[in-house]
């Protein structure tokens, strides 16, 4: 952006680095605490919603009233909340791209005008809004017929990445509601994932929902293509197709082409960003599975998440807030990742939506400016649902010698409350133990005394003890929420949304393109075609060159 200093000579960042180099060791979290009765109060937001409140506490970070207002400093420096203004009033902030990012507009349930290029694009977003509804309502009620007059039992997504993995995640996430087809995944071009699929479903009431934002996928028109073969198979009837293929894009040529009904074509366009279209014509597979007043809450939640980005103050905004002290970790601490554990069995594929969300948004190194960064961008998200990340991985992150800042996320009422709810109390006090001992630690002292007390003998104590000291003084943050609703859930992807966009403004690189996903595209279609010849191959390195003929040579 215009008037940007490189984000390592920025003065509000060299500060942050001093405050970092005079302080480190100084930052014990446990000693923040005894000495503020008031931390947690300080450093928690709660934001009040339909579904109750929405609980982020952030106390229990390396940081004290110094480094947060540092850190705030760092956010006005970056002019973030310029950047934000820009993205909601639709200029075109994907410069790479020469598109606007407006995934806000797909859940503007207040209706205001959203400009682009001087056009409202809400008119267009309640048509499509209208259409899902329409068709989904068709199916769930079973007037939508298949061609032998049978309902709809069963949808297939076909796509992959941002076309895929958030109606899978929020399919899951929302899988209580159902009250429509059940929702199945294709997006590997690997044939198992289809011939899994395939196997478990009738043509007669299946629909196949080809979700690509292109319309070019390799993998999605491989597996569309597939799915019309598997289905013509049984129907025989070319006109039968209508009635079992819908598709979402932005390609109408290419959707014709492949022979699927404009009637029956969801649109979205092209400032939809791939990982930030699930409220998008994305969503159909949702909105058929969990109904479209359902779909609505989804964007109703995502919604005052937005309305709290752009009117909360930075020290009070939780997606600021969240992105700051990310970049406190990458950048001043060295962290390399950062994991996302929802203690939540419904939110299993949260994690592995937020790889993409982020990864492909923050993982690049060429500045807005086109400069190679001198300093670390988007970290490696990861996580599984807890507990059984306890039972994995947390040894690590609790003794082991990366830092890995963890967001833990809870809701305080389950949809289960099986054995009177004995399993949800054992979930909330583990979730609770888990930051607690992140934090607190335990010292050699409470070790041995332990050890001491259980009558263990001297020279023991002195083999076993050093192995059971936690270090602790290790950052997380605690998300709470009253109880997974489509409304609630929309609040935290928007969160995290919110989250990558700040990271992305302060680190200065373009969020919203993924050229990275390129080059493999492109070899693999030059390799494909050397697959099948005869010729020994050797137009590549010496490596590719000997997988090649290995595999060629094996293969019947
Ligand atoms: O929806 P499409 O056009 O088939 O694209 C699917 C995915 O394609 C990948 O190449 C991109 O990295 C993703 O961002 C995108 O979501």
């Amino acid at each position: 952006m215009a008037g940007r200093v490189f984000l390592s000579k920025d003065p509000a960042w060299l500060k942050l680095k001093s405050f970092y180099e005079a302080n480190v060791k100084q930052l014990k979290m446990l000693n923040l605490f005894k000495e503020d009765p008031h931390r947690f109060e300080k450093f928690s937001i709660k934001l009040d919603g339909k579904d109750g409140p929405l609980l982020v506490d952030f106390s229990k970070n390396l940081i004290n009233d110094e480094v947060f207002q540092l850190l705030i400093n760092l956010l006005r420096s970056a002019q973030v909340e310029k950047m934000r203004d820009a993205m909601f009033a639709g200029e075109k902030i994907n410069f790479t791209e020469d598109r606007a990012v407006l995934h806000i507009a797909l859940r503007n349930r207040s209706n205001t005008p959203i400009l682009v290029e001087g056009k409202d694009v809400m008119p267009d977003v309640n048509a499509v809004l209208k259409h899902m509804r329409e068709f989904s309502d068709k199916v769930r009620s079973g007037s939508w017929l298949g061609y032998t007059g049978k309902a709809i039992t069963d949808c297939v997504n076909i796509g992959i990445g941002g076309s895929d993995l958030g109606p899978v995640m929020v399919t899951e996430a929302l899988k209580k509601y159902q009250c429509g087809p059940t929702a199945h995944f294709v997006s590997n071009v690997d044939g198992t994932h289809m011939a899994e699929t395939l196997k478990k479903l009738n043509p007669e009431t299946t629909l196949f929902i080809i979700a690509s934002k292109t319309f070019t996928t390799q993998e999605t028109i491989t597996n569309a293509e597939s799915a019309k073969a598997w289905f013509l198979q049984h129907a025989h009837d070319e006109a039968a197709v209508s009635k079992h293929f819908v598709a979402l894009s932005t390609n109408a040529p290419k959707v014709k082409q492949f022979g699927i009904d404009e009637a029956n074509m969801f649109e979205f366009w092209d400032w939809v960003g791939g990982r930030y279209s699930l409220w998008s014509a994305i969503g159909l597979s949702i909105a058929l599975m969990i109904g479209m007043d359902n779909f609505e809450q989804l964007l109703e939640g995502a919604h005052q998440m937005d309305r709290h980005f752009v009117e909360a103050p930075i020290e009070k905004n939780i997606p600021m807030i969240l992105a700051a002290l990310g970049i406190w970790y990458s950048n001043f601490y060295g962290a390399q990742s950062y994991t996302i554990l929802p203690y939540d069995q419904y939110l299993h594929r949260f994690p592995a939506y937020f790889q993409q969300g982020d990864m492909e948004s923050n993982g690049k190194y060429i500045t807005r400016s086109g400069q190679r960064v001198d300093y670390t961008t988007g970290p490696v998200a990861w996580g599984e649902p807890g507990t059984n990340g306890q039972h994995a991985f947390y040894q690590l992150i609790h003794q082991g010698t990366h830092i890995v800042p963890c967001d833990f996320l809870i809701p305080v009422e389950t949809h289960n409350p099986i054995q009177n709810g004995l399993h949800h109390q054992i979930l909330l006090s583990n979730f609770l133990a888990q930051t607690e001992a992140l934090m607190r630690g335990k010292t050699l002292e409470e070790v041995t005394a332990e050890l001491k007390a259980s009558g263990m003998s001297e020279s023991q104590i002195n083999l076993i003890a050093p192995h059971k000291v936690f270090e602790g003084n290790r950052p997380s943050n605690s998300i709470v929420f009253q109880k997974l609703t489509p409304f609630t859930l929309g609040q935290l992807i928007a969160m995290y949304e919110m989250k990558i966009f700040v990271q992305g403004i302060v680190w200065d690189i373009n969020s919203f393109d993924q050229w990275g996903v390129e080059l493999g595209k492109v070899l693999a279609k030059a390799i494909l075609p050397e697959l099948t010849t005869p010729d020994v191959i050797s137009t590549h390195d010496s490596s590719t060159n000997g997988l090649i003929n290995f595999i060629k040579a094996r293969k019947h």
